[in-house]
């Protein structure tokens, strides 16, 4: 049996993930939310105001205690981490708090994962080699990194980047048939593993401007996006592209499908942050276990000011709970 209990990786205690956190324990029974309990330095908890915070030391205490405060899952003493001011030992708390979540839910000790803001500057300055948490999650997931996908989904929008945190120079050379067709293989199931979507409606977007306009502004569409696009259609999936990325998502257009591929980083994420910044989801699909995390980062800039608006990270607790839910209906 699946335990009914939720981990939160605190993000980096000098961001707003512990803030956003206390928040949404406090909105718990407006928005119906699964108990949870944060995994971090408990001071970063303990310090904000209004909060009741219990100290636990194992999951299963979780749940009692969910209703009269929340429950901390202690990692690291990071006192001394000023917020607004991330350094090393804010970075190895936030770290550690993501392995030790990610093990839980490797080994059926919590229903999912939803992780905090990191900030991956910091996380490269203790010994952090992944590009993002997805990747390290895979890792540990024994999942190969092609087929752990990066999703972010608002309610009008999904979107998929097939290359994700490299620089936008690398991007034309690093896009292969080959991880177009793995990126969407993975989105079509994930579609229906965590939302019920029986063969799910794909939409793939050109690298080009005018999606190359037959190759007189770029060939990557007819060389290697469009025959990706025309083998996956040869295996049953319903997609369809290559679309001019730049009318692919006024809101008629987004009627037409459920989830939209895009080339690069900021092809996807432009549209679901103009969208839906304070309620978007980022979700590793292709992951044995459940993976979400909000959809914007560490603001630093804010931290400490309680003013941290904390719907994405509810919306994230929202979406592992609808995950789990299918994943348990269909026995996965
Ligand atoms: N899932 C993750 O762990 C993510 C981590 N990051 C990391 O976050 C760091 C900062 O990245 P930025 O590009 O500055 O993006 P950001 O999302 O942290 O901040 C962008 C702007 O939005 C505001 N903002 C963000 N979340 C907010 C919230 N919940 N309530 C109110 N205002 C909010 C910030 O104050 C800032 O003005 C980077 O180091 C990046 O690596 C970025 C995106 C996702
Ligand atoms: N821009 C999205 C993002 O940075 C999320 O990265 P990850 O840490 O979830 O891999």
């Amino acid at each position: 049996m699946t335990p009914a209990v939720y981990a939160i990786s605190s993000g980096d205690p000098a961001g707003i993930g512990p803030e956003i956190i206390g928040k949404s324990w406090l909105a718990r029974k407006e928005h119906q939310l699964a108990p949870f309990f944060a995994i971090g330095c408990s001071c970063a908890f303990e310090s904000l105001p209004n909060l009741l915070v219990e100290r636990i030391s194992n999951p299963e205490e979780a749940t009692a205690c969910f209703d009269r405060a929340l429950p901390v899952l202690n990692v690291q003493d990071c006192s001394e981490v000023v917020a607004g001011q991330p350094d090393t030992t804010g970075a190895q708390c936030a770290l550690q708090a993501l392995e030790l979540g990610v093990g839980l839910a490797r080994t059926n000790g919590v229903a999912g994962i939803i992780t905090g803001p990191v900030s991956k500057d910091q996380l490269q300055k203790v010994g952090f080699t992944h590009p993002g948490q997805t990747e390290f999650i895979a890792e540990r997931c024994g999942v190969a990194k092609e087929n752990a996908v990066m999703m972010l989904a608002g309610p009008s929008l999904r979107v998929v980047p097939i290359t994700v945190h490299i620089p936008v120079s690398e991007v034309p050379s690093r896009l292969t048939a080959e991880l177009i067709k793995a990126r969407a293989r993975t989105a079509a199931k994930g579609m229906h593993r965590n939302f019920g979507l029986e063969n799910p409606r794909i939409a793939v977007a050109g690298l080009n401007p005018h999606a190359g306009e037959n190759g007189r502004l770029g060939n990557e569409e007819q060389d290697i996006i469009a025959p990706a696009i025309a083998e996956l259609r040869e295996e049953g999936l319903n997609i369809v592209g290559p679309l001019s990325a730049d009318t692919m998502f006024h809101a008629a257009a987004r009627e037409n499908y459920d989830v939209a591929l895009c080339q690069y980083h900021d092809q996807a994420l432009i549209p679901i942050k103009a969208l839906h910044f304070d309620d978007g989801v980022n979700m590793t699909l292709g992951l044995p276990i459940i993976r979400t995390s909000p959809d914007h980062g560490t603001a630093f800039n804010i931290a400490g000011q309680g003013i941290a608006n904390p719907t994405s990270m509810i919306a994230a607790i929202k979406m592992a709970m609808t995950a789990r839910h299918h994943r348990d209906l269909y026995g996965e």
